[in-house]
C-alpha cells in the first residue's frame, strides 16, 4: 500500500452554489465522492477554504509550511503530496514548491473546473489522478507538478490557459510530463530542476511586487503608484517581445534609481522576451538595467522575484543570474 497526504486548500473543486456565488467550503475527505484510489491509502489535512483567486502570499507560504511539515515527519511517512487548489493562482503555488523543494517525494497539485456540487465535476477524477501520480515511483525527482485533465504538467512554465474548458493548462515551455489514466501512470519527460531556494519566510507575506501590464495609451501612473504602495518589485509584463513606451520607460528608470528591482515579461503566452525595440521598447529597458526573462509567464516570475527579495538574495545570486539559473533554465 501507498500513502499519500492530500493537503486542501479550497478552489472549486471543494466549491458549492450558494446565495452569494460559488464558495469554496468542503473538506478534503468528501473531494472523492466517497471513492477510493486502489493500493494507495490517502490522509486528509484541512489547511483552508479559500477560492484561490482570494489568495495572498502569506496563504502561499503557509501551503509551503503544510507541504514541509507533512514531508518532515519522521513516523507516518508518505510517499507523496497533493495539494487541491484552486486553478485561478494554481500556477503561483505550484512555482513557488517548486522553487524551494528539496525532497525526492512529488507534490502534485489538482483542482478542478467545476463546482463539487455540479452533477458531472471533474474533480474526483483528477483528484484520483493526482493521488495515483503522487504514489508513483517513477514521479520522485520531478518537484511540483500539476495533474488536470489527465496531464503531467512541470511547475514551471504551467499556466491556466482556458477558463472554463476542462483541460485548463497548458505549460508554455517545454512540454507536458505524461499522461495518467485509469490505466496507470506513464511519464516521459522530466524538468530539469535547479538547486532549491530557501523557503518562504514571514517576510514573504509582505514583499510586495507588482505586474504592470502594457497596452495602447499606458502611462506611468500604475508604475508610481507601485513604487508609493511600497513595492519592491516589478514584472513589467511588456507588449510583444516586451515592449513599454517612452513615458512608462522613464518612470521605470526612476524606480531603478531608488533602488526598485523591474523584471521585463511579456503579455504574450508564449515565446521570448527580447530588447529588441528602441524609442520606448525593450531596447531601452535593457540598456536602462531592466532584465528580461523568458522562461517564466508573468505571474510564476513575480513569485520568483517576490521570494528573492524577501530574504535579500541579491549578494547570493544578482538577478540577472537569479533569471538565469531559476526562470530561462535551457532545456535540453
Ligand atoms: N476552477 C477554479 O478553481 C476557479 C476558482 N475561481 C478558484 O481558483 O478558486
Amino acid at each position: 500500500m501507498r500513502r499519500v497526504a492530500v493537503i486542501a486548500t479550497g478552489g472549486t473543486i471543494a466549491s458549492e452554489s450558494t446565495d452569494g456565488g460559488v464558495v469554496a467550503r468542503r473538506g478534503g475527505a468528501s473531494l472523492l465522492g466517497g471513492s477510493e484510489v486502489p493500493g494507495v491509502e490517502i490522509e486528509y489535512v484541512d489547511l483552508m477554504t479559500v477560492g484561490s483567486y482570494r489568495l495572498t502570499l502569506g496563504h502561499l507560504r503557509r501551503i509551503c509550511d503544510a507541504v514541509r511539515d507533512v514531508l518532515g515527519r519522521e513516523d507516518d511517512r508518505v510517499d507523496g503530496v497533493v495539494i487541491t487548489h484552486g486553478t485561478d493562482t494554481m500556477e503561483e503555488t505550484a512555482i513557488l514548491l517548486d522553487l524551494v523543494h528539496d525532497d525526492p517525494r512529488p507534490v502534485v497539485l489538482t483542482g478542478a473546473q467545476r463546482p463539487g456540487d455540479a452533477a458531472d465535476g471533474d474533480g474526483p477524477r483528477n483528484l484520483t489522478d493526482a493521488v495515483l501520480v503522487a504514489a508513483a515511483p517513477a514521479a520522485r525527482h520531478l518537484g511540483a507538478l500539476i495533474v488536470f485533465a489527465g496531464r503531467v504538467l512541470p511547475a514551471r512554465g504551467t499556466r491556466k490557459v482556458h477558463t472554463t474548458a476542462l483541460d485548463a493548462f497548458d505549460t508554455v515551455v517545454g512540454g507536458q510530463l505524461g499522461t495518467v489514466d485509469r490505466s496507470g501512470v506513464s511519464l516521459t519527460a522530466a524538468p530539469r530542476r535547479p538547486k532549491p531556494l530557501p523557503r518562504p519566510g514571514t517576510s514573504f507575506d509582505e514583499t510586495r511586487v507588482d505586474l504592470i501590464t502594457m497596452y495602447p495609451g499606458a502611462d506611468d501612473a500604475l508604475v508610481h503608484a507601485s513604487a508609493a504602495a511600497g513595492a519592491r518589485g516589478v514584472v513589467l509584463a511588456g507588449t510583444g517581445i516586451g515592449n513599454a513606451n517612452p513615458v512608462v520607460v522613464d518612470a521605470v528608470v526612476a524606480l531603478l534609481g531608488r533602488g526598485m528591482t523591474v523584471v521585463l515579461s511579456t503579455r504574450v503566452p508564449e515565446g521570448p522576451v527580447v530588447g529588441v525595440y528602441g524609442q520606448g521598447g525593450g531596447a531601452d529597458l535593457v540598456a536602462a538595467g531592466v532584465p528580461t526573462a523568458s522562461g517564466l509567464p508573468a505571474t510564476q516570475l513575480r513569485i520568483l522575484l517576490a521570494l528573492w527579495l524577501s530574504h535579500d538574495l541579491t549578494t547570493v545570486h544578482p538577478i540577472r543570474s537569479l533569471i538565469d539559473i531559476y526562470a530561462d533554465i535551457k532545456e535540453d
